[in-house]
């Protein structure tokens, strides 16, 4: 089986969660199976070293479980994109609106460096809000985002093209798209 049919096959639609109208993925399956996170992360490592990144932002919370093995995996230095109040220390926010409500993202000043190239990491885009709203933040400080990388796609939401409005040239990997 090829990795996106494995992917396919552990990870659970569960209708109506966390509210009415929306097919939740639940990704928890996959976390079990350590020989197909290394598949993930080999595949995303692959793709980041295409990117010519330098560090690895990985958005709270689900954005955790790949861009820390994913920073491991590369070298390169992991930075906690978090929901607001987290982080201590001066913060640059954003706001953005989920499929299910609206939400604020920071990441601590001293990890926005200019010039410096950042990959963006999470487990799944559907409108694109949240991965937005991280790379509105490193791009207003005067990083560069290279690329986003997400284990999942929601084509229907065309969550992509919310991207490319905020940075047009990064490069988008996707491991499935549904
Ligand atoms: O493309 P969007 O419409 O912005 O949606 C995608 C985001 O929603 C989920 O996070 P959530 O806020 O549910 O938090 P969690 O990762 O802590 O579960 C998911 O992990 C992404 O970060
Ligand atoms: N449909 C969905 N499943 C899992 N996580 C999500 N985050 C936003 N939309 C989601």
């Amino acid at each position: 089986m090829n990795l996106q049919n494995e992917l396919l096959s552990v990870i659970k639609d569960v209708p109506d969660f966390p509210k009415k109208g929306v097919i939740f993925k639940d990704i928890n399956p996959l976390f079990k199976d350590p020989q197909l996170m290394k598949k993930v992360t080999a595949q995303m490592a692959e793709f980041a070293k295409l990117t010519n990144i330098q560090h690895i932002v990985g958005i709270e919370s689900r954005g955790f479980f790949f861009g820390m093995p994913l920073a491991l995996e590369l070298n390169l230095p992991f930075i906690a994109a978090r929901k607001k109040g987290k982080l201590p220390g001066e913060v640059v926010s954003e706001s953005y609106a989920l499929e299910y409500g609206t939400d604020s993202i920071e990441i601590q000043k001293n990890s926005l460096l200019k010039g410096q190239r950042y990959l963006i990491v999470d487990d799944i885009i559907a409108t694109g809000g949240t991965a937005n709203a991280a790379a509105k933040i490193i791009q207003n400080s005067g990083g560069i985002v290279s690329g986003f990388t997400f284990l999942i796609e929601l084509t229907f939401l065309n969550g992509c093209e919310t991207l490319l409005k905020t940075t047009p040239h990064v490069q988008i990997q996707s491991l499935i798209k549904v």
